[in-house]
């Protein structure tokens, strides 16, 4: 079993490795289809994830919805912390608490 979460946090790699910046992936040259050990979000090797292709489009699609269609925002005050990225312990990555955002549509409803 390979540490990937360590692996994607290797500050030897990736420059505000602890940081959630999204636009630090444009313009490299990683390749998410498990053939670059530096980057694997969906695993390598033949139990690498075969819902790949599935997944790289439904999320894509997904994703563009909801940023075309609302701004999102912390609720309260807490925008100026940013999300509490705290994770849990364990083989599976996850929160320690859940995200809550306020979803505000761009456009005025008819
Ligand atoms: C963005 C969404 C997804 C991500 C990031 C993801 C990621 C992963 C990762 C990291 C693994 C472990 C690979 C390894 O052990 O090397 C995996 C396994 C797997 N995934 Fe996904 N997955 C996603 C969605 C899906 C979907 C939608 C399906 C089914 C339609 C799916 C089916 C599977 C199956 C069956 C395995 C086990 C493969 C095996 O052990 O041989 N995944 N996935």
């Amino acid at each position: 079993m390979i540490n990937a979460w360590a692996i994607q946090r290797d500050p030897d790699i990736w420059s505000c490795a602890e940081e959630f910046i999204p636009e630090k992936f444009m313009g490299t040259k990683f390749d998410f289809k498990g053939l670059d050990f530096k980057y694997l979000p969906f695993g390598a090797g033949r139990r690498m994830c075969p819902g790949i292709s599935f997944d790289s489009a439904v999320v894509e699609l997904n994703l563009a919805n909801l940023l075309y269609w609302f701004d999102w925002q912390m609720p309260g005050s807490a925008d100026e912390k940013g999300p509490d990225m705290t994770g849990t312990f364990g083989i599976l990555g996850a929160r320690e608490l859940p995200l809550q955002l306020v979803a505000v549509p761009h456009f005025n409803q008819m």
